[in-house]
C-alpha cells in the first residue's frame, strides 16, 4: 500500500553572515550550504498497520511525512501510496489521507470549530448524510460535542488536539499521519488520544503512521518501529525485538545482608553501597540463571530485581549504538 524507494531530499540554505561587512557582502554574493535531510529512505507499509516513525531531532521524520502527504517533492526516489504518487496526484491523494501536525493547526483560529468542519466538508465534497454520521461518531468518541461552537483560539491544547484529530478524519481517510499528536498534553488527555487512535486502527483498519518523541505513545500504540537517522532507515522491527536485541547486557539490583561479591566472566559489579549491589550480566558469556545462582552463593540476598530497560532507555541506547 505504501512503498518508498530510495527517497532523497536535500535543502539549500543561505549561509548567515556575522558582522556588518559580511552581511553587506552577502547581499551581492549569497553563499549556500546543502542539508542532506533524506539520503536513502526505503520502506513498505501494509494496509491497517500502525507504525511508529522515530528518530532524534532533525533526523528527517517530518520531511518524510511531508513527502508522503504530497506537500514536499523529493529530489529522487519513488513513493507510491494506494497506487498514487502523492506530489503528482495530489488532489486524488488527499482524499485518502488525514494529517495531524501536533505543532500546527488545520482549524481556522477565529471561527467556531464547526465552521472549520463545514469548510472541510465542502473542500472534500463530503455527502451531507455521510458527513452528519461521521461528525456524530467523532463528536461522541472524542467528546467534542460541547466544543463545536467555540472558536479554536479559545480551546485548551487538549481540546484543540481532539478537534484536530476529528477534522483530519471527517472524510474517512484510509491513511492517517500523526506528527507528535500528544505533544504538550496532560497525562489524562494523552491517554484519551492514545485510546482513540487505537480504536480507530482496530475498528476501521485505518493505517496509521505516528511520529513522536514520546516513547509511551510508541509503547502503547505501535507494533512496528522504523528508526531514521543520518537520512536512512537504521532499524525496522518491533519494540519486542528491540528489547531482545539489547538484552545482552542485563542489570540486576540486589539487596543483601552480607557477603562478598566476586567478579567473574560475564558478571561485573557496577555499584556497591551498604548492602546494595548493581550488577551487570553479559548474557553472551553467562546465562541469567547461572548469574543469579552464582550471586545467591556469594551474597545473602534479601531481594533481587532484574532491571527491565524502559522504552525511553531502549531508544537512548539505540541512538548511542547508531551514533545519531
Ligand atoms: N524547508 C527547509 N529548509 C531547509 N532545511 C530544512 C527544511 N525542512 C527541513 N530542513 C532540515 O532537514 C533536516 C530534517 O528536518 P525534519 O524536520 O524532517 O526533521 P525531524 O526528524 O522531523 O525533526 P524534529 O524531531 O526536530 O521535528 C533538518 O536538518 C532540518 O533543519
Amino acid at each position: 500500500m505504501i512503498e518508498l524507494q530510495q527517497i532523497q531530499k536535500s535543502f539549500k540554505v543561505a549561509k548567515r553572515s556575522a558582522g556588518f561587512w559580511q552581511t553587506s557582502k552577502a547581499l551581492f554574493h549569497k553563499e549556500y550550504t546543502q542539508i542532506d535531510a533524506l539520503s536513502d529512505i526505503s520502506f513498505n507499509i501494509q494496509p491497517g498497520e500502525m507504525v511508529g516513525y522515530i528518530g532524534p531531532n532533525g533526523a528527517g521524520k517530518s520531511s518524510t511525512i511531508k513527502i508522503m502527504s504530497g506537500v514536499l517533492v523529493p529530489d529522487s526516489g519513488s513513493c507510491v501510496i494506494n497506487g498514487l504518487t502523492p506530489w503528482k496526484n495530489r488532489k486524488e491523494h488527499v482524499r485518502n489521507i488525514g494529517v495531524v501536525f501536533g505543532q500546527r493547526s488545520q482549524l481556522w483560529w477565529e471561527v467556531p470549530v464547526i465552521d472549520s468542519f463545514e469548510l472541510l466538508r465542502d473542500i472534500y465534497d463530503i455527502d451531507q448524510a455521510a458527513y452528519r454520521q461521521k461528525l456524530n461518531e467523532l463528536s461522541e468518541r472524542l467528546n467534542i460535542g460541547d466544543l463545536l461552537t467555540t472558536p479554536t483560539r479559545q480551546l485548551s491544547l487538549g481540546q484543540r488536539m481532539r478537534c484536530e484529530i476529528a477534522a483530519s478524519l471527517l472524510h474517512s481517510p484510509s491513511l492517517l499521519f500523526l506528527d507528535e499528536p500528544t505533544i504538550g498534553l496532560d497525562a489524562h488527555s494523552k491517554i484519551a488520544v492514545r485510546q482513540f487512535i487505537q480504536e480507530l486502527n482496530h475498528e476501521h483498519q485505518t493505517t496509521i503512521i505516528l511520529t513522536t518523541h514520546d516513547m509511551q505513545d510508541i509503547e502503547a500504540l505501535t507494533e512496528r518501529i522504523l528508526l531514521i537517522g543520518k537520512g536512512r532507515i537504521l532499524l525496522d522491527g518491533s519494540l519486542k525485538e528491540l528489547k531482545q536485541r539489547q538484552q545482552d547486557h542485563t542489570q540486576i539490583v540486589i539487596e543483601a545482608l552480607h557477603g562478598n561479591f566476586q567478579a567473574q566472566a560475564g558478571l561485573t559489579l557496577l555499584e556497591q553501597t551498604a548492602g546494595h549491589y548493581l550488577v551487570e550480566v553479559d548474557t553472551q558469556l553467562l546465562s541469567l540463571a547461572k548469574a543469579i545462582e552464582s550471586l545467591a552463593k556469594q551474597l545473602e540476598v534479601t531481594s533481587l530485581t532484574v532491571k527491565q530497560p524502559t522504552a525511553e532507555e531502549l531508544v537512548v541506547n539505540l541512538y548511542q549504538e547508531f551514533e545519531i
